[in-house]
C-alpha cells in the first residue's frame, strides 16, 4: 500500500525553506546525516542487500539520528538500485521522517530540459507526491534557468532546492572551476543569490530563501579564488565531504570563512559505519555535530 503523503507536503505556511531550516537548526544544531545504504554497509550491519534490508537500515538510522540531526539526506540512487520496491522504502522513510519532525533532503541531483524538469519538480517537491521531500538536490548542467519548474515549485510550497555549485569530488574542477571570473560555479552562485533576493515572492527580502547551493567541504579556497561571494547567497549551503571524504572543522573553515553560518555540513558513511547499534550511531552523529559546531 502506498504510504500517506508526508506531513511536510501538506504544509500551507509561506515560510521559505531557508527559514524553516534555520528554525530547525536553532533547536538541534547543525548536522545533516546522509542515508546512503551501500551494499557494504548493509552487510556490515548484518542486513541483506534487499528492499527489506534497506527498510530496516533506513528506519533504524531515522530512529537513532533523527533526534540529533536537523535533516536527513537519503541518496536516492541507493534506493533506485532496488527498483520500485526500493522507491517504496524511500517513500516510507520520507513519511516517517516528516512524522518525526525531521527535515528531508532527497539527494536526487536532477536536471533536464524545462518540460522534463517540470516532472522531476513535481516528483520531488509537489504537494501530494509520494516522493515529496523538504528539499531536493539539482544538477544545473543544462543551465540554471532549466531548473525553473523546481525553483518556482520550491518557492510556492515552502520547500527548497540545493543546486550543485562546487562539488566535493576532484573531477568537478574540470567543469566547475574553468573560466576564471566567469566560471560555471560563480554563475550558479550568482543566479541562486538572485532567486533568494525576494525568497517568497512577497516582497520580504532578508528572509533566507529557498535556493541553496552544494559546495563541498573539501574544496579548499576554491570559492574565494573563483569569486563566489557565498555570504551573500541568502540561502543555505549544503556541505558534503565531511568524514569519509576527509573534511573536518579545519576544512569547513577554510572553505567557507564568513559564510559558515549558512553552512549545513553533511556526512554519511563515517556516521553510518557506527551502526547497527542505535546508541553508538546516535553518539557518532552527536560527536560529529559537536565537533563541527
Ligand atoms: O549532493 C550531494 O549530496 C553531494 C554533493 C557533492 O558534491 N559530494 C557528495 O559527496 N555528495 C553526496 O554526499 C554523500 C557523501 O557521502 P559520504 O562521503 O559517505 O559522507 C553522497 O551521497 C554523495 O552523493
Amino acid at each position: 500500500m502506498r504510504p500517506e503523503v508526508p506531513a511536510a507536503a501538506s504544509r500551507t505556511s509561506r515560510a521559505s525553506f531557508g527559514e524553516r531550516l534555520a528554525a530547525a537548526r536553532s533547536g538541534k544544531g547543525s548536522l545533516c546525516v546522509g542515508i546512503d545504504p551501500h551494499p557494504a554497509l548493509l552487510a556490515a550491519w548484518g542486513l541483506p542487500d534487499s528492499p527489506e534490508g534497506l527498510e530496516r537500515f533506513s528506519l533504524a538510522v531515522l530512529d537513532a539520528v533523527g533526534p540529533v540531526s536537523v535533516a536527513l539526506k537519503p541518496q536516492v540512487a541507493l534506493y533506485e538500485r532496488h527498483g520500485s520496491r526500493g522507491f517504496a522504502v524511500l517513500e516510507t522513510l520520507l513519511v516517517r521522517a516528516a512524522e518525526a519532525g525531521v527535515l528531508t533532503i532527497a539527494d536526487a541531483k536532477r536536471g533536464d530540459i524545462g518540460s522534463t524538469m517540470q516532472a522531476y519538480a513535481e516528483a520531488w517537491l509537489r504537494e501530494g507526491s509520494p516522493l515529496a521531500a523538504d528539499a531536493v538536490t539539482l544538477n544545473p548542467y543544462l543551465g540554471f534557468e532549466s531548473l525553473r519548474p523546481a525553483l518556482d515549485l520550491a518557492r510556492s510550497t515552502g520547500r527548497g532546492v540545493f543546486v550543485l555549485a562546487l562539488t566535493s569530488n576532484p573531477e568537478g574542477r574540470s567543469v566547475q572551476h574553468v573560466g576564471g571570473d566567469a566560471s560555471v560555479a560563480r554563475s550558479i552562485a550568482l543566479a541562486a543569490a538572485g532567486e533568494n533576493a525576494d525568497p517568497d515572492g512577497a516582497g520580504r527580502p532578508g528572509q533566507l530563501g529557498h535556493v541553496g547551493l552544494v559546495v563541498g567541504a573539501t574544496v579548499g579556497d576554491a570559492a574565494e579564488r573563483l569569486g563566489l561571494d557565498l555570504s551573500r547567497l541568502n540561502g543555505p549551503i549544503l556541505a558534503p565531504g565531511v568524514g569519509a571524504q576527509g573534511a573536518g572543522t579545519r576544512e569547513l573553515r577554510a572553505a567557507f570563512g564568513g559564510a559558515l553560518p549558512l553552512v549545513l555540513p553533511t556526512s554519511s558513511r563515517a556516521i553510518l559505519a557506527a551502526g547497527p547499534d542505535g546508541t553508538r550511531l546516535r553518539t557518532a552523529a552527536e560527536r560529529t555535530r559537536d565537533e563541527l559546531a
